[in-house]
């Protein structure tokens, strides 16, 4: 165990990242009205390259017209391999206002990615005397991205949130899927004549989680293309959540309430937090570590396993 204290992450609700094409600004107020924690307005890969510079404008527009309430507001900029990214950049950052929270960088696949959108993000804010630092949330989406996610994790302090995006990893692994996210018809094991079907993104989440817990950031599941599909949503998203993850994208209004739900501590959930910490306190009266709840045993790891869910459902309340 190292001395060191593990980080907590921004201390803020991300139970769902509601998408939407910046070249859809009709989408924007719907969007703003939303139950979504976290709206991410689109440059990349939802805006076909002749739209970029009318996508970046109706952003910019927005981000100053729009009431986005309370919501986290995050812009997704084009890649680092692009020609566009530089100039949403220096756009968002010279004429979007201070409403402005989050810059998305896509396809991160080194440290240095994110130095470089630093830098720039650096010196436009010290040129326009901005007081309020904008935060960075990247997606790691390709076979470097997953390579080198830990010195991802560590590469800004503007960090805030990482989040795996299962389309663009699944073509840059070669995986042979077209289905974003979600188990896959031809991934399973087969066990007394019976087929099984284990979870292809487990261990590409895992290492982001891992990652973002050592760096104290938020990790958050990507999208799940088949928006029709609610039970597929409900199901990896209670993966995601089981492994550590906070949230998940919606690319349809529908994802969002889906996305809230399972990444809301429940009734029973919030019950049983509370009785193990109080079981524990009597325990520590008693001068016992450890002690049984329920016919199991509870120590004080279990005191901090309590913990995390409290936490959510205080956020959630606060
Ligand atoms: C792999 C990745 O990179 S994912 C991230 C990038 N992708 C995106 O941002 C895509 C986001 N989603 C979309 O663009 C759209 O939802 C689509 C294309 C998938 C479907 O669009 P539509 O065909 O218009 O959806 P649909 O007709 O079911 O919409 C139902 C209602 O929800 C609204 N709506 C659709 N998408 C959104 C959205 N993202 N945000 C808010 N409202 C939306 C529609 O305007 C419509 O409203 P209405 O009932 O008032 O008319
Ligand atoms: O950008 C998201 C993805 O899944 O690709
Ligand atoms: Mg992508």
């Amino acid at each position: 165990m190292s001395f060191r204290a593990q980080p907590l992450p921004p201390a803020r609700l991300n139970r769902c990242q509601l998408f939407g094409p910046g070249s859809r600004p009709a989408l924007f107020e719907k969007m703003a009205k939303s139950a979504a924690d976290v709206i991410n307005l689109d440059l990349e890969d939802s805006v076909a390259p002749d739209d970029k510079a009318q996508a970046r404008t109706n952003i910019i527009a927005a981000i100053n017209d729009v009431d986005w309430g309370a919501k986290t507001l995050s812009v997704r900029i084009n890649g680092l391999d692009t020609p566009f990214w530089y100039r949403d950049v220096v756009d968002l950052l010279e004429q979007a206002g201070d409403r402005l929270d989050q810059i998305m960088i896509p396809k991160a696949g080194n440290a240095s990615d994110i130095y470089a959108v630093d830098a720039l993000v650096t010196a436009i804010e010290r040129a326009k005397g901005r007081t309020r630092p904008i935060a960075f949330e990247v997606i790691i989406e390709s076979a470097a991205g997953i390579c080198h996610v830990e010195q991802i994790a560590a590469a800004s302090p503007r960090l805030q949130a990482i989040s795996l995006g299962a389309a663009d990893f699944a073509a840059s692994m070669g995986m042979a899927t077209t289905g974003i996210g979600g188990t896959q018809e031809n991934y399973y094991m087969i066990r007394e004549g019976q087929k099984y079907w284990p979870d292809p993104w487990h261990w590409a989440q895992t290492a982001i989680v891992a990652a973002c817990r050592t760096h104290g950031l938020l990790p958050v599941d990507g999208p799940f293309g088949d928006f029709s599909d609610a039970d597929g949503f409900r199901a990896q998203a209670m993966r995601s959540a089981t492994l550590g993850m906070v949230g998940k994208w919606a690319i349809h209004p529908s994802q969002i309430a889906l996305a809230n739900e399972v990444f809301s501590p429940n009734e029973a959930a919030v019950t049983e937090a509370r009785e193990i910490l109080a079981a524990m306190e009597q325990a520590k009266r008693d001068g016992a570590g450890a002690t049984v709840y329920k016919g199991r045993l509870v120590d004080i790891a279990s005191i901090k396993q309590a913990e995390v869910t409290l936490r959510q459902f205080e956020l959630i309340g606060a």
